[in-house]
């Protein structure tokens, strides 16, 4: 390395496995916080695992470099041996930076995009619909009602499927494998990724085991995969789910008669993709955001009052009040900085070398974008802990360096594609719930309020620990215009 430009700084590390034993297992995000602030040069550090380079960003200003204005070297992703290798996963999500990405990621942005994803607000709303009368219904059960409202979303809106009971088949499938492979720990960064030859040793050597339940997973997946794009032809014979993903793509695959080759199996994983994206990350949004108005019922006050000037009492929020309702506009930022879901978002791997501020970043390097220290960076949100919608004030009062959503999404060529939907469905629940439901902390024997502690599972997707508290529908005014909801959709032919 004579002559080269040297390595960012970093921790000292251990000869072969390089950082692995200072890396506390749970919330690398905070980690990496503390060692930027001892090692870190402008934010930017170098660690290795098994002699992998590690890049770690902890500022949003070094982020948008890299990964958007050279996005050209960072838009790979590392490879990925669990997810792809041993379990099959081929979705965009995890697809390297060539052969089909750009095609893949043109057939998602196409429908996800601004203008494309608004046809899928009936469907978005009926699901909140749904949400807000479960609510009513079995207000206890609500951390389960948020799981169930993400992925019913996402399995009507890939597959045109309409879960109508708890015990729907295909649900469970993909509920099931899906969690398994989320449980299977952060993608790029499990043992097998740093010793891939693992993956060919038996199951009795220390570290080995793990590979036959993932080949188990392996198979499940496919069948998933299989099963629900059947169920989506089967759909679209009957008219249903006109609007889903899978529909779309069977159109396009018409249009290409028979020789549409490999398309049709790109189809298949992309839809079974969006499913694992968009449920986690929703489920968690959603949660934080009642966990937040427990602690912070002030900025529920104020919100709902905003919303009775603007909307009224004799109807739900719409897309069409959005506009009128800044300060909702603020809290739905402060719920995406305060709990960034994706904490470290999904790894990039550099292409080619690079330098950077005269230092070097070898090529190969998996490159990871810390969010949750870009939105916890006290410089750019004081008192970050803090759940204060008001911060994106114009005016004197601001104290917001940048807009959340310029980096909980991700960035550059790999962005979240599935942001604008996301956002959409997000502000329609968190309006809806604000206008109609009280949300206040449990009592214990003496009446005393206790407060659910503010904690997040250290996993990928960072959602609240499960908790407690209280939601009551606000008055029988609001109990009605919930019940109506769901009517008027439902007599309106609303069609899923
Ligand atoms: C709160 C909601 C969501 C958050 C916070 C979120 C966050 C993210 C992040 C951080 C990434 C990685 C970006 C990068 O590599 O720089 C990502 C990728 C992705 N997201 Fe989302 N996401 C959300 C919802 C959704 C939804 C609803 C969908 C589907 C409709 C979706 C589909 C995807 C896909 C397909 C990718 C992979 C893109 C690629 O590798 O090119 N996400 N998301």
């Amino acid at each position: 390395d004579k002559g080269r430009p040297p390595l960012p700084p970093g921790p000292p590390g251990d000869p072969v496995i390089g950082h692995l034993r200072i890396l506390h297992p749970h919330y690398h995000w905070k980690t990496y916080v503390q060692w930027g602030k001892t090692y870190g040069e402008r934010n930017v550090m170098y660690t290795n695992m098994f002699g992998w380079p590690q890049i770690i960003l902890n500022s949003i200003v070094d982020a948008k470099e890299l990964l958007e204005k050279r996005g050209a070297n960072y838009s790979d992703r590392p490879r990925m041996m669990l997810l792809r290798e041993v379990m099959g996963l081929r979705g965009l999500t995890f697809l390297p930076y060539r052969d089909r990405f750009r095609q893949n990621r043109r057939l998602i942005q196409q429908f996800f995009n601004p203008r494309a994803s608004a046809q899928f607000r009936p469907a978005q709303k009926l699901q909140v619909m749904i949400l807000l009368n479960h609510l009513l219904q079995a207000p206890e059960d609500f951390l389960r009602h948020i799981q169930r409202w993400a992925s019913r979303t996402m399995l009507n809106v890939a597959y045109g499927h309409q879960v109508v009971d708890d015990d729907d088949p295909y649900a469970a499938v993909v509920e099931r494998t899906n969690m398994l492979v989320s449980n299977s720990g952060n993608p790029g960064a499990t043992l097998v990724d740093f010793i891939p030859i693992l993956r060919f040793f038996p199951a009795w050597f220390p570290g080995a085991r793990y590979m036959r339940h993932a080949s188990e997973i392996k198979i499940l997946n496919r069948r998933m995969v299989d099963e629900t794009f059947e169920l989506a032809k089967r759909n679209k014979a009957k008219g249903f789910g006109k609007q889903s993903l899978s529909s779309k793509y069977l159109d396009i695959l018409e249009q290409h008669g028979e020789c549409h080759g490999a398309l049709e199996d790109d189809m298949k994983e992309m839809v079974a993709s969006i499913y694992p994206a968009g449920v986690a990350t929703q489920r968690a949004s959603v949660t934080s955001f009642v966990l937040a108005m427990v602690h912070f019922p002030e900025v529920a006050a104020r919100a709902r009052k905003e919303l009775d000037l603007v909307v009224g009492r004799d109807r739900l929020p719409d897309w069409s009040h959005r506009k009128s309702l800044p300060f909702l506009e603020w809290v739905l930022k402060e719920n995406f900085r305060w709990n960034p879901v994706t904490a470290l978002g999904i790894p990039h791997r550099a292409m080619e070398e690079d330098v950077y501020q005269g230092r070097r970043i070898p090529q190969g390097a998996t490159v990871i974008a810390n969010i949750w220290a870009m939105t916890h960076d006290e410089s750019a949100f004081p008192d970050p802990f803090i759940f204060k919608p008001e911060r994106y004030a114009e005016g004197d009062g601001k104290n917001a360096a940048f807009d959340p959503t310029d980096a909980v999404f991700g960035f550059g060529r790999r962005q979240c594609p599935g942001r604008f939907f996301a956002d959409a469905g997000l502000w329609l629940a968190m309006a809806c719930i604000l206008a109609n439901f009280d949300i206040s902390p449990c009592l214990d024997d003496d009446g005393n309020a206790v407060l659910p502690s503010i904690e997040f599972s250290p996993v990928f997707t960072s959602n609240p620990l499960p908790f407690q508290c209280r939601i009551t529908s606000r008055d029988e005014i609001s109990a009605a215009l919930v019940r109506r909801g769901i009517q008027d959709m439902v007599e309106g032919g609303f069609e899923s």
